[in-house]
């Protein structure tokens, strides 16, 4: 019932559902636990979040969760496209400030399972696009924390087209790694 691709960074993976199709359209079992468990992926989710953004070039991230309310995500897209990153932020990580990169959509009907210990971010390919994610812990504004999209030490190639760029104020002025909160999220 469903695909699983680990993607090159500890623990982050593609996955893609089947869609079950017929002349009514399609059914798709988008999140079942037991069968991520067969796949050895055990992580229980708490919230769902879904944002939607209106314009192409909108870029949300890098963001995490201070311990203890570290989350895991496990993102779709439902409607439009995005660039979806994850990026390895456990201090003492042989991968640390390592990224991967990762089209999500609609069409592609794939996900990212983005693990304990990577901050996360996405830039929108086409206007009106929704996301919709999974996390494993409850969102805490005192633990919430930002790093600069465009931060040298990571080097992410967004594939940022001519049009502009839109950030919250709390990403554009977010800090470089080097800067963020001392964490040791291998705890
Ligand atoms: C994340 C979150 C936010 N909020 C409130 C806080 C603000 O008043 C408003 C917008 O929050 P923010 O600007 O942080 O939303 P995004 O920039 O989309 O943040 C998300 O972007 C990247 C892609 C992520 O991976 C995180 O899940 C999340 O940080 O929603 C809540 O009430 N609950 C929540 O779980």
């Amino acid at each position: 019932m469903l695909e699983i691709k680990p993607l090159g960074l500890d623990g982050v993976m593609e996955i893609v559902p089947r869609r079950l199709t017929d002349e009514r359209g399609f059914f798709s079992e988008v999140y079942n636990a037991a069968r991520l468990s067969e796949h050895g992926i055990d992580v229980s989710f708490v919230q769902d979040n879904h944002s939607y953004s209106v314009a192409a070039g909108t870029l949300r991230g890098l963001h995490y969760q201070l311990p203890p309310r570290v989350q895991a995500k496990l993102v779709r897209v439902v409607r439009g496209r995005v660039f979806d990153v994850a990026v390895d932020i456990r201090k003492g990580s042989p991968t640390f400030a390592q990224w991967i990169g990762l089209e999500l959509s609609a069409e592609r009907w794939n996900q990212i399972l983005v693990p304990v210990g990577f901050a996360h971010g996405f830039l929108t390919l086409e206007p009106e696009t929704e996301v919709v994610y999974k996390v494993s812990e409850h969102y805490s504004a005192e633990h919430d924390r930002a790093i600069r999209f465009d931060d040298p030490q990571i080097g992410i190639q967004w594939p940022l087209d001519a049009g502009g760029l839109h950030l919250s104020a709390k990403d554009r002025n977010a800090p470089l790694l080097t800067d963020a909160t001392p964490f040791d999220l291998s705890v």
